[in-house]
């Protein structure tokens, strides 16, 4: 018998997982195409709010909450995000109420969010486990960035000027992945998210018998 069958009455939290990356790394696609492979609703990608103007073939609520700077400064006073931050001159936040009662409800939360918005979360939340992922080369990540079609030549332009100040911040996480071939690095992300879940179940349910052993000698 596992410590979970043993004590089925200490509900399990879901897991808060950072996923972050230079611009075109591939991170928004490696989540995407772990969801698909986890359909039992047990896993779930943060939907951000921004200011920045949607992609062609963005959808407002599936991609994003699109919404103007007004709306965006008013929800920080309301302190209504988890975390924001100002990205690539736009401003970027997790909705602090979804987060909360997702993870509450036991399903396990992906936020695709920069490093500033890691930094934030991991002071507030610290069991969160965070992973950073490179490319396997600059060259590539600029060819990507090309190759999705999205994005202006001055987008882009910023985006690269930007990413080795971003890649700088790697060691501040808990795995850093390449993204190199794309099957072999959703395997190894799955490994740990699926290795993570597993730990943070067995450390939760102990907890929840040490707690109950300590009652009970109580009386
Ligand atoms: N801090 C923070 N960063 C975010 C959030 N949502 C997206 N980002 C980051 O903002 C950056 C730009 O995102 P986006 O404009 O969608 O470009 P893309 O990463 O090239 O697809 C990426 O590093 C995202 O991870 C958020 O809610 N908070
Ligand atoms: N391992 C990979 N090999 C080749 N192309 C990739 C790989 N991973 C992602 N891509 C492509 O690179 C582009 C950027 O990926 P995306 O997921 O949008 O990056 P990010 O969310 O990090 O900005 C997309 O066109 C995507 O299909």
């Amino acid at each position: 018998m596992t410590n979970i069958e043993q004590h089925p009455q200490a509900k399990t939290a879901g897991n808060l997982f950072i996923i972050a990356a230079p611009s075109g790394a591939g991170k928004s696609s490696l989540i995407k195409a772990l969801l698909a492979r986890h359909t039992d609703g047990s896993m779930q990608v943060s939907v951000s709010c921004t200011t920045r103007p949607a992609r062609p073939g963005e959808e407002d609520g599936v991609h994003y909450h699109f919404i103007d700077e007004a709306t965006f400064q008013a929800k920080i006073e309301a302190q209504q995000f988890y975390e924001w931050a100002q990205v690539f001159g736009n401003y970027y936040g997790t909705s602090r109420v979804v987060i909360e009662e997702t993870l509450q409800s036991g399903v396990d939360v992906f936020l695709d969010i920069d490093w500033q918005g890691a930094r934030q979360v991991r002071e507030h939340y610290p069991s969160a486990r965070a992973i950073f992922i490179v490319p396997p080369s600059i060259a590539v990540l600029e060819q990507r960035l090309r190759l999705r079609g999205q994005d202006s030549d001055e987008v882009i332009a910023e985006r690269m000027a930007k990413a080795q100040a971003e890649m700088s911040h790697y060691h501040e996480f808990d795995y850093l992945l390449v993204n190199d071939e794309f099957e072999t690095c959703l395997a190894d992300l799955e490994h740990i998210v699926l290795a993570e879940r597993q730990r943070m179940a067995l450390q939760q349910q102990r907890h929840a018998a040490t707690l109950k052993d300590l009652l009970a000698k109580r009386g």
